[in-house]
């Protein structure tokens, strides 16, 4: 395996009260696209800043293609930056916002035209060179600061939030287009977002952050299928947690809820949260399918209609509320008693956070 691109070892930083890094350890692989996802204050900002030299930690080390840079001047760490806000250079245009990047490369002239143009088509603005800035939109601006970072060809591309300030549906043209131009680029990108779709959507890892230290740090798949503790669960719409009792038999773990019982996987995890996790679409409206699975009754209260699907709010026989949602239309109403199943994989052991 190769060495990774990025090590962070044991990183602590205070602000008067404030601790966004509480010894805080994360190894990034070469090539990766890796997101740090977490809530307002979790630290996020701080760490990427921390990496890009903007801010030194008061303990710990960074090492970047091997090399210690915890002390290293942000302009000898070879690492690009965007951020939420473009940065881009009002007075200058396009293609030169762009070659503004490539100044300190020793490129020659003609070189860094060809560079240049090769940057644009990269970030789907080919031919805007000579374009005044002002006159872009901003998702076109956030894809000049883009080519512009990635001008000279840095080691790690570091993003914070560059998608927040735009609207919904440039957003996501944006995330597909940033995952294509890692794809072609093949630079590390490290990705700061409060966004779960947009962790979900781009990245080969997440790691949930959470006051300074990541609760978990897994795949997209992984983590959104299998959350760790109650705070990752949380942070994932449509996931409902619940308290539940775990018993131990014959080397097996059963979960009892609402007066029903599973054996479950408990994935080596510590039980003692007596937290459950179940996605909402993973519940069934109908007998369990397989004798493993959990089968309950439950009452509807509610039913929410989303356009692509509704939700239920289903109360339980023990009083907890766990809401499922369903894509297609249904003649259940609110007050009906249902009988709802959930397979035994869905059934997602929870650590105490
Ligand atoms: N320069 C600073 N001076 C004082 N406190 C700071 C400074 N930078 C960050 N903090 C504090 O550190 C904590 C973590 O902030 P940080 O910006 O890293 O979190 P974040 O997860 O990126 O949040 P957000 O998504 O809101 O930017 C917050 O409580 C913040 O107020």
């Amino acid at each position: 395996m190769s060495e990774p691109i990025l090590e962070l070892r044991g990183l602590h930083k205070r602000f008067g009260t404030a601790v966004p890094a509480d010894d805080f350890s994360m190894d990034v692989d070469r090539g990766e696209f890796f997101t740090m996802l977490g809530p307002s204050g979790s630290g996020k900002s701080t760490i990427l800043r921390m990496i890009a030299g903007l801010e030194y930690p008061d303990r710990g080390s960074i090492v970047i293609n091997g090399r210690d840079m915890t002390r290293v001047p942000p302009w000898d760490r070879h690492l690009g930056m965007v951020f939420q806000n473009y940065a881009i250079f009002p007075h200058l245009d396009v293609g030169q916002n762009v070659a503004y990047g490539l100044r300190k490369t020793g490129t020659s002239k003609v070189n860094a035209k060809a560079r240049v143009e090769s940057l644009l088509a990269l970030v789907g603005l080919e031919g805007f060179g000579e374009r005044n800035v002002a006159q872009l939109s901003g998702g076109e601006q956030q894809r000049v600061a883009i080519a512009r970072a990635l001008a000279p060809n840095p080691s790690i591309l570091l993003l914070d939030e560059p998608l927040s300030a735009l609207d919904e549906k440039i957003r996501r043209e944006m995330q597909d287009e940033l995952r294509n131009i890692h794809q072609r680029t093949g630079t590390t990108f490290i990705y700061v977002t409060h966004d779960q779709e947009e962790a979900l959507t781009m990245s080969d890892r997440v790691a949930v952050l959470n006051a300074g230290a990541y609760v978990q740090c897994d795949t997209p798949k992984e983590i959104f299928r299998y959350p760790r503790t109650p705070f990752v669960a949380h942070f994932f719409r449509g996931c409902n947690v619940l308290q539940a009792e775990y018993r131990r038999r014959d080397d097996k773990v059963f979960v009892a809820l609402a007066g029903a019982e599973a054996e479950v996987d408990p994935r080596g995890r510590d039980l003692s949260s007596g937290c459950l996790a179940i996605r909402g679409e993973t519940v069934h409206f109908g007998p369990p399918a397989a004798t493993s699975d959990m089968a309950l009754n439950a009452t509807i209260e509610a039913i929410t209609y989303r356009g692509l699907y509704s939700n239920y709010h289903l109360k339980l026989a023990d009083g907890q509320t766990l809401e499922a949602t369903l894509s297609q239309r249904s003649p259940m109403a609110v007050g009906d008693t249902v009988y709802i199943s959930i397979h035994a994989d869905n059934l997602v052991v929870l650590e105490p956070d």
